[in-house]
């Protein structure tokens, strides 16, 4: 009791509780997609329903999906052609009065659902028909801005339904692309060790260890990942949602994204709608293993087996726009330290992109 008599809450002195939200039903597999409204109405999710999809992932699976719902629920669909604040605003307006929302694509419709879902505190399903991202699972939404991109709060899924069928018949490129974002954990995490021994910055050994298994079992089965294969499928969309737990963990996007990310969120700016993400950053892994200091031949071999580009020309983006992007690496999202953000000098960039070619 203090003097005046009012209860003093004595200051734990240990206190490192952390809330980690994660999905609560995972379903990964051939025709998962038939569960969607057992899967809805285990979760007691309401009546109501909005897809957020965009035109392709409409046709790919949105239709089927409101055709499965329509039985017990009422649905309507909202058609984003792109992620952006006005997008975003568009959305929530279309979202208002809906139960919950069900975000059914590539990373940037489940992004765009995850966010409408959280602004508007409803639940949300992530449907991807694509394993070409790791925010199929992430508590994160990444979103451009005037200023480049920046990396939201939000709550992870509900609940995941990927339909190994419908991700095996997206184009090969689009999981090329998810292996690219994966096997870029490793150098994301170097990069978080860095800025830990460096600026004191906290680390998670577990989302640390989780992000780089991942990239590892990725690697390890790459010769299951080709056009068409289901079980490529398979193994590449647990490996998205195992990153996007580490994720989760971590509270930050930190285990998943480095300065080879900082790197392709500057590409989207210098050169907009070229490479893809995964794509982009497992370019930007090549170059920054390299300032490592480790096997970097051994990351584009990865690529180069998984059918990903190793070079800017790959994706129609020219030599010197690559060199503008890893020296404006540094500007984008300036407070998440990397090696991208320790000087680099001109004359070095140039010799990285160059390096790229190398046989
Ligand atoms: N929130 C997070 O934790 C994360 C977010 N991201 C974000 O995700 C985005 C990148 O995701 P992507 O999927 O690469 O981009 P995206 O959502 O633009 O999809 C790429 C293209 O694939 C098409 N597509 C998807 N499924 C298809 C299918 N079954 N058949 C035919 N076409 C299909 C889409 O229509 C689109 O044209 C970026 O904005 C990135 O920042 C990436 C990783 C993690
Ligand atoms: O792409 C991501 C992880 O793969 C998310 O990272 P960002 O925080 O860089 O948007
Ligand atoms: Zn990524």
């Amino acid at each position: 009791m203090s003097a005046d008599g009012i209860k003093v809450l004595k200051k734990p002195q240990f206190d490192k509780s952390r809330w980690l939200q994660m999905p609560r039903d995972v379903l990964i597999g051939h025709g998962t997609i038939e569960q969607l409204p057992k899967v809805c109405e285990d979760l007691h999710l309401g009546k109501s329903a909005l897809i957020i999809a965009g035109e392709n992932t409409l046709k790919a699976a949105g239709g089927h999906a409101k055709e499965l719902l329509e039985e017990k629920y009422s649905v309507d669909i909202f058609c984003a052609k792109n992620i952006s604040l006005e997008t975003i605003e568009n959305a929530e307006k279309s979202a208002e009065g809906f139960d919950f929302i069900l975000g059914v694509g590539g990373g940037k419709a489940i992004d765009l659902a995850k966010i409408v879902s959280y602004n508007l505190d409803c639940q949300f399903i992530s449907v991807p028909t694509a394993a070409s991202h790791d925010g199929i699972a992430s508590a994160r939404a990444s979103v451009p801005t005037a200023g480049g991109s920046v990396s939201l709060d939000a709550h992870p899924p509900h609940a995941i339904v990927a339909d190994t069928e419908i991700i095996a018949k997206a184009p090969h490129r689009l999981m090329a692309s998810g292996c690219a974002d994966i096997i870029s954990n490793h150098t994301a995490i170097l990069d978080w060790e860095l800025s830990h021994r460096m600026k004191g910055e906290s680390i998670s050994e577990y989302a640390a260890a989780l992000s780089k298994m991942t990239a590892e079992i990725l690697v390890k089965n790459a010769h299951l990942i080709y056009p068409g294969s289901e079980e490529g499928a398979w193994i590449v969309t647990k490996a998205l949602v195992s990153s996007g737990v580490a994720m989760s963990i971590a509270g930050s996007s930190r285990p998943a994204s480095g300065g080879e990310h900082k790197f392709s969120h500057a590409l989207d700016i210098l050169s907009p709608e070229r490479g893809l993400h995964g794509e982009q950053c497992g370019i930007g892994s090549i170059m920054t293993m390299y300032l490592h200091g480790g096997n970097w031949r051994e990351v584009r071999e990865s690529l180069k087996d998984i059918g990903a580009p190793i070079t800017p020309r790959q994706l129609g983006i020219d030599d010197e726009t690559a060199v503008k992007a890893l020296l404006m690496a540094k500007e984008i999202r300036p407070e998440r330290f990397t090696i991208l953000d320790m000087g680099l000098e001109r004359k070095c960039a140039e010799k990285l992109v160059k390096m790229l070619y190398m046989e």
